[in-house]
């Protein structure tokens, strides 16, 4: 049967990276999207604002909601200070697949723990399952409706502290247009929009950053 658009990416990655060069598979990944075939990975243009924020939050503990390939979390985790790793959670099968090569390819699997299963039913686990009490930064990219759901059950678990940041991707395409009205008007937050656009096109999209006040 005919492959996936995922398995196609990760073919890519093992003909144009190079094994353990966690720059390589993200440059092999965009040369993929803009010459042969889009993919919802954040980009080469979001991914820099992604990159500049891990590196000024350099955090301890990371979570980031909707794997898909392992694009973003390759970016994530090649920014992590030595000890540190990150929990990322995907509940398609055959994306975690994919994505599990991409991150072992890069080198990084030994810096990930990649969760297959849902955000609403693993985050209210995290804390007694990873011995985690917070997270320093939280990056969201997965389905957009989810956004809200999710940020409340962090805001119940007391997944948050004071300076906590969530990065949230596609805040205007495809949008999630009831997180940024929730973040922006709560007083528990301190949101800022990145402008960007929609990876790999001239689409206006951004990331919105916020950090919880406690
Ligand atoms: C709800 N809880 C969940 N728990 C764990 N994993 C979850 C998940 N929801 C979704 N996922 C996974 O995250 C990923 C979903 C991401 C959804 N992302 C998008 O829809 C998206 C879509 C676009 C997009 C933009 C414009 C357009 F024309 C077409 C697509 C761009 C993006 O950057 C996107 O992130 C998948 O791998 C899915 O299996
Ligand atoms: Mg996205």
């Amino acid at each position: 049967t005919r492959s996936t658009r995922p398995q196609r990416m990760l073919k890519a990655v093992q003909k144009n990276a190079t094994k353990g060069n966690p720059q390589s598979v993200i440059s092999a990944i965009d040369y993929f999207c803009k010459n042969s075939e889009w993919a919802m990975n954040v980009g080469d243009e979001k991914g820099s604002i992604l990159d500049s924020v891990v590196t000024e939050v350099n955090p301890s503990t990371v979570l980031e909601l909707g794997t898909y390939c392992g694009y973003s979390t390759v970016r994530i985790a090649r920014l992590l200070s030595p000890g540190t790793k990150l929990i990322t959670l995907e509940f398609n099968p055959a994306y975690a697949a994919v994505a599990r090569q991409i991150i072992a390819y890069a080198g990084l699997q030994d810096k990930v723990t990649l969760v297959e299963g849902s955000s609403g039913e693993w985050i209210p686990q995290i804390k007694e399952r990873f011995g985690i009490t917070t997270f320093d930064f939280i990056f969201l990219d997965h389905w957009k409706d989810q956004y809200l759901p999710d940020i409340k059950l962090f805001e119940e678990c007391g997944l948050l502290r004071k300076g906590s940041v969530l990065l949230a991707d596609n805040v205007i395409c495809p949008g999630a247009p009831d997180y940024l009205e929730y973040v922006r008007n709560s007083p528990r937050y301190e949101s800022r929009y990145y402008p960007a656009h929609l990876e790999y096109t001239k689409l206006e999209d951004g990331l919105e950053k916020s950090v919880f006040l406690g």
